[in-house]
């Protein structure tokens, strides 16, 4: 196995036509069309292994990244499997340190969208080899190779090497009653399906009804356009789901910091337990003021799904800024860089509760939160993952969700791999589905 080569790298544009209906809406995104710059990379296996990987995007702009992927592949093709992951830091080092190409980063925006599509398919292919879903061979790794795995470069002041094994040699014990924990009851899950900035309040209605009756008990609301809309919804949510489920609120980066502190003021009496992404999602210092003054509420910030890289955690972990912490499996370079924030995070005694949703990001964190308890945290409190129900029906092992949890995936790879046929339908601007939409909007003009 260690002798396969990688020898081809093809990367795709896929577009779903999200934004019609509104699903995905929020005060800073009113249309995005949930979309992926696709990775697949084959070998020279005699079985045919592939890996695939992929990064997450809104619709335009996904043609940059996939652009961005190009430029990396010299460096991923002719590489021999065994040295890629025996020095997986030294993989990752690079991709994202390319004396040249760093220019554009370093170690952010689309370069590094790239590089978390491009790192996420050698995961897969690492885990298919060894037969195991991913988030089972993390478990089964043993602290020093799983530190082996991370690029420490910026962060030893807050997480050494040592440091880092030793939180993984603590959480050694009980990891078999957890991981059996796990297989019998999953990870606990929120939904933010029900409250899309551009669903009417009707809509909202029937589907939070809905989503009661199947079992769930944590919501989302999107928030930040218009506060009496706001309240109105936040009323009416809350009226519906009672007093004791959970209710988190997502302005999407939309206020400025006094603003973020006045506007959440006025939500309070809704008892949202977190306010996500209230400003900037570089401006740490901000995140840190916006939580000092509502503190006394009991409503934290939460934030991550844009947020760059290691470095970022790092300080709004050291600023006292987040009270939950976003970790995203395609927005970081992959599951290297994710496994540094969460043992950050353990370190700061910080709850990490995973960014989903869009296209495949729950089928891909669901790996990564289920180590984080089993290996790193061994702690369910106050954490749960989002759960976003659109477009697993293309993904070859869609998420399992049963009772408002996510039951551990039991296929080999990372469950990024996508349906041949929704991959051909959705490819932008050629596939069927994009050629009848555009044959479409010729007619209407
Ligand atoms: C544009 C996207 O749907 C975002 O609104 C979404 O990722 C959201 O912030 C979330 O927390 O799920
Ligand atoms: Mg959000």
């Amino acid at each position: 196995m260690l002798d396969v080569k990688i020898t081809k790298l093809t990367v795709s544009d896929v577009r779903f036509p999200t934004s019609f209906e509104h699903h995905g809406s929020d005060a800073m995104h009113s249309d995005p069309d949930y979309s992926a710059a696709y990775v697949v990379l084959e070998t020279d296996a005699e079985n045919g292994f592939k890996g695939y990987g992929l990064t997450f995007t809104l619709g335009r702009g996904t043609e940059i990244v996939v652009c961005a992927v190009k430029a990396l592949t010299p460096l991923v093709l002719g590489k021999r499997f065994g040295d890629i992951v025996n020095d997986f830091r030294g993989f990752y080092r690079l991709l994202t340190s390319d004396g040249q190409m760093r220019w554009i980063g370093p170690e952010k925006g689309v370069i590094h969208l790239a590089t978390s599509a491009v790192l996420n398919a050698v995961w897969d292919l690492w885990a298919k080899m060894e037969c195991k879903p991913l988030w089972k061979l993390l478990v089964d790794m043993q602290p020093e190779q799983l530190v082996s795995c991370i690029d420490f470069r910026y962060i030893t002041d807050v997480l050494t090497e040592k440091e880092a094994v030793d939180i993984l040699r603590k959480a050694q014990s009980g990891k078999e009653q957890r991981e059996e924990q796990m297989l019998k009851n999953g990870y606990p899950a929120y939904t933010t399906s029900c409250a899309w900035l551009g669903y009417s309040d009707d809509h909202l209605r029937k589907l939070c009804v809905k989503a009661l009756e199947e079992g769930w008990t944590r919501f989302k609301v999107k928030v930040g356009a218009d506060l009496q809309d706001d309240i109105r919804r936040c009323k009416l949510i809350r009226e519906i789901i009672g007093p004791n489920n959970t209710l988190m609120i997502d302005a999407n980066q939309r206020w400025n910091v006094d603003e973020a502190i006045k506007w959440v003021l006025s939500l309070a009496e809704f008892k949202p337990l977190w306010i996500e992404e209230p400003t900037s999602p570089d401006d740490i210092l901000g995140h840190a003021t916006i939580s000092k003054a509502l503190a006394h509420l009991g409503i934290g910030v939460a934030t991550g799904e844009q947020c760059h890289n290691k470095v970022m955690f790092k300080q709004l972990l050291q600023a006292k800024a987040v009270q939950f912490v976003q970790i995203d499996s395609c927005r970081l370079g992959s599951v290297n860089e994710n496994i540094s924030v969460l043992l950050m995070a353990n370190k700061f005694k910080v709850p990490v509760c995973p960014h989903a949703g869009g296209v495949g990001l729950c089928e891909l964190v669901q790996h990564l939160i289920l180590f984080d308890y089993i290996t790193v945290s061994g702690s369910l409190e106050n954490r749960m993952c989002e759960y976003v129900d659109h477009l697993h029906e293309h993904f070859k092992s869609p998420v399992i969700i049963k009772d408002a949890h996510y039951i551990p995936p039991q296929d080999a790879g990372y469950s990024t791999e996508m349906k041949e046929d929704s991959v051909k339908k959705y490819q932008f601007p050629d596939g069927e589905i994009w050629q009848e939409l555009s044959s479409q909007m010729k007619c209407l003009t």
